[in-house]
Parts: structure tokens; sequence; C-alpha cells
């Protein structure tokens, strides 16, 4: 994948000393008492946030299970609720991811759908990227006959600031296989999570 992380050469006092020279910036002092621990705690939070550079997510897809009698339908993990940060203002984006795969002869534990999605949601990203990391990662892992990945999030760079629209959600979707080419089955998935004909 073209996006893999860089290695990091900056250190923990080197982050802390970034939040001090934005506090200040803003106007604070970041020697006051309230304020002294907080450099400590954004730099945790961020490792939280951006805990995605750190996995594979692919690596989630590894281990899959044969024994399915034959199942050969839609696989569909609805409602993936995630937090994820828009590259161009670092400001949350938050919302439902809803995968779907149509397995060959294996599955996968069903939690790893949603770690994938996590770990593409826990870096820098763009809605649109977000979406086909997701669908490629699982395409490329486990080969299935088709992937369908809908995204449907709230970017909070456009209702705390700019534009300030609250209550706007953006759609994404990619369908891979047998998604993107049959009707059919692609009409199966937005069923299953909910969407008929473009309204929910
Ligand atoms: N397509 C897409 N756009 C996004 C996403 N996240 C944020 N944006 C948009 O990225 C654009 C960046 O536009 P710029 O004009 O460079 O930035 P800006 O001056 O801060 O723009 P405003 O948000 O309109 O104030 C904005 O229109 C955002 O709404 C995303 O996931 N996908
Ligand atoms: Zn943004």
């Amino acid at each position: 994948m073209s996006d893999q992380p860089h290695p990091n050469d900056v250190s923990q006092e080197q982050a802390e000393e970034a939040v001090r020279t934005l506090l200040r910036w803003a106007g604070e002092d970041p020697a006051r008492e309230g304020l002294l621990d907080t450099p400590k705690r954004v730099v945790k939070a961020y490792r939280d946030w951006f805990s995605g550079y750190e996995s594979d997510p692919g690596d989630y897809l590894r281990r899959t299970f044969k024994e399915v009698n034959g199942y050969d339908e839609m696989v569909v993990l609805r409602d993936i609720e995630f937090e994820s940060h828009c590259e161009h203002h670092m400001a949350p984006i938050i919302g439902r991811a809803h995968v779907g795969y149509l397995p060959t002869n294996r599955v996968v534990g069903i939690s790893k759908l949603a770690r994938v999605v996590d770990g593409f949601a826990r870096r820098f990203q763009v809605q649109e990227k977000l979406t086909a990391q997701i669908a490629q990662c699982i395409q490329e892992t486990l080969q299935p006959a088709g992937v369908a990945v809908v995204i449907d999030a709230s970017h909070e760079c456009m209702t705390t600031r700019g534009v300030h629209k609250r209550g706007v959600s953006m759609v994404t979707s990619q369908m891979l296989g047998t998604f993107r080419d049959d009707a059919r089955t692609r009409a199966e998935f937005l069923q299953f999570i909910g969407i008929h004909g473009g309204s929910r």
C-alpha cells in the first residue's frame, strides 16, 4: 500500500515541547499549575488516537476459519463506531462503518473487521481514503469474492469550525468484486445496513 507509516524520529520531549509551543501561541502560560501536565496528557492522547501507525491492519485478517459448512453468503458487520482525525485540520471524524464481504472458502473472526476499521481510522485521514483502505485491505488479505464498505461520519472541522454545519454527515462507499459488478448483491448489502435506494 502507498500509505505506509514513516519511521518516527520524534522524541516524547520534542512532542511535549510542540504542545507547549501551541499553548504559548494561543496566549497561555504553559508553566501555570493547571497546564503543567497538559503536554504529557496531550501526547498520551495522541498515542491513542494515532495508534494505527503501529499496526498493519492486514495482520488482523491472517487467522481464518474454514469449517463453516460451505457457508458462502454475505457476512456483514454493521454500525462499527470509530473515531478518526481529518488530515486537513487534525479535527475528529466520528462515525460508523459498515463492512461486508462474500467469503469463498474461509471466514474471519468477526471482531477482526472492526480491528481493521480502527487500524486505519487511528491515523490522519480523509474519509474517502479510509473507506478505500479498509476495503482494499480486506480484499487483498482475505481474497473474498467481494468487499463492501460504507462509512457515515461527521467531521468536526465542519461542525465546530469553518462552515459550522451541525448535523451534516458524509457518506462514502467502496464496493469491490461482486458488490461492484452485481447490482443485486450490492442492494442486499445496502438493505442489511439499512440503506434503501439512497435514503435511510
Ligand atoms: N473530501 C473530503 N474533504 C474533507 C474531509 N475532511 C475534511 N475535508 C475538507 O477539506 C477541505 C479543506 O479545504 P481548505 O480550503 O484547504 O481548508 P479550509 O480553508 O480550512 O476550509 P473550510 O473547512 O471550508 O474552512 C474542507 O472543505 C474540508 O471540509 C474528508 O474526509 N474528505
Ligand atoms: Zn478537516
